[in-house]
């Protein structure tokens, strides 16, 4: 089997959008001055969809959501010469070509995005070829279900927000993540309006279901010092991406300071970032996006690393391409998920574009024996709202 094409698509949203409300969601910006809302530049408003073709004629779906373009731009440019007229049953040689050819310039960010969605569309075409689930080529089913943890609940009035976390509860779920509003840059007064928050969720999940909270790099060192002490009697299951990617030394300095383990990872990309992250005990769960890190062929690997250093991996945003390393591995206990609803950030966004994602019952979600591939295809409902750049 030889692979014949490589085509990248840009899906550019053009449908309703919720439009962006004040603080609700901290983020790496917050500690500049920003003209515009903050959050602007985190938003998932198009996706970039890989189809891989072989000469027998199977088609490989991949994805890669950050810096679409600039990615679509890599792949065309750069990568599909790479892979074209091999075998894609050599990924990890195909996966070192792509990672050494661009290594000058790449490495992390959007080059090692662009690698992951090539990834994801060869390991489709591997299972497609033998009709096998993506999962069933990594380790098999090691779970009945696969856990997942309700994943929105962004900053606004708490009202709101207890009956965001009311709806979810009584729909089975038993772990919720929720994002802080506030940061450094809003002094005491958003200290107080952090844990008013926290104590609202917990007041309707109560202290027997999981609470995870997401500061989506919107802290630094000094300030998460001071919260952490002050969120630990509500019992977080973990505090997530408190500073920026780069700030290694803070992360480990914060897993270290009290009992809430520090999360991150959906901004760290190949082996060697996670191997830096493990080796200096900065995180106490790892949360690597599939399609970001380096693809199936690098978040493997990335899994065993984890279940030799016994850090468990929960994938950032749940979607099918986080699923398969979820299930066939026991060093991941649960997935990450997002429901369907109004396109917001944009995590949503998968739902518009790819069918075959599976719905969450009662907390868990389920992959099918006999999908072949990652068991994904492209959805027609929504194609009128988005531009589509070839
Ligand atoms: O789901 C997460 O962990 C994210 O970081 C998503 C991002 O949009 C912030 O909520
Ligand atoms: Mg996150």
């Amino acid at each position: 089997m030889k692979i014949k094409s490589v085509r990248a698509r840009v899906f550019q949203w053009k449908g309703k959008t919720v439009p962006p409300q004040g603080n609700f969601c901290s983020n790496a910006m917050d500690l500049l001055y920003a003209p515009q809302e903050t959050m602007s530049t985190f938003r998932f408003h198009s996706w970039t969809v890989v189809e891989i073709e072989t000469d027998d004629g199977i088609v490989g779906l991949g994805n890669v959501a950050l810096a679409p373009a600039i990615a679509k731009a890599i792949i065309d440019q750069y990568l599909a010469p790479l892979v074209v007229g091999q075998d894609p049953w050599d990924y990890e040689y195909l996966w070192q070509r792509m990672y050494r050819a661009t290594h000058a310039w790449g490495r992390k960010g959007v080059t090692m995005a662009a690698i992951s969605a090539v990834d994801l569309a060869i390991w489709d075409i591997l299972g497609k070829s033998v009709n096998k689930p993506v999962f069933k080529l990594l380790g098999g089913r090691t779970k009945e279900k696969i856990p997942c943890y309700y994943s929105k609940l962004y900053r606004t009035d708490l009202k709101e927000m207890q009956a965001e976390a009311q709806k979810f509860l009584d729909q089975g779920f038993t772990a919720f993540k929720m994002r802080f509003g506030y940061g450094p840059a809003h002094l005491q007064k958003g200290v107080v309006e952090n844990l008013k928050s926290v104590e609202a969720v917990r007041e309707v999940i109560g202290y027997d279901n999981d609470l995870m909270l997401e500061c989506y790099m919107g802290w630094n060192l000094e300030y998460a010092k001071r919260m952490l002490p002050k969120l630990e009697k509500f019992q977080p299951r973990w505090l997530e991406e408190p500073v920026i990617a780069d700030d290694i030394d803070g992360y480990a300095e914060l897993n270290q300071l009290t009992g809430i383990p520090i999360s991150g990872g959906e901004h760290e990309f190949s082996l060697y970032g996670f191997k830096q992250l493990l080796d200096r005990k900065a995180v106490s769960v790892v949360q690597y996006d599939t399609n970001r890190v380096g693809g199936i062929t690098a978040a493997h690997k990335i899994n065993a690393l984890c279940e030799a250093h016994s850090v468990p991996v929960i994938p950032h945003a749940g979607q099918m391409h986080n699923y398969h390393l979820t299930m066939s591995t026991l060093a991941s206990p649960m997935s990450e998920y997002f429901p369907m609803h109004d396109v917001e950030v944009g995590n949503e966004l998968f739902y518009y574009i790819f069918d075959g994602e599976p719905v969450a019952e009662n907390g868990f979600l389920q992959l099918d024996d006999h999908k072949p591939g990652l068991g994904l295809t492209l959805k027609t409902e929504y194609l009128k709202d988005f531009d589509i750049v070839e």
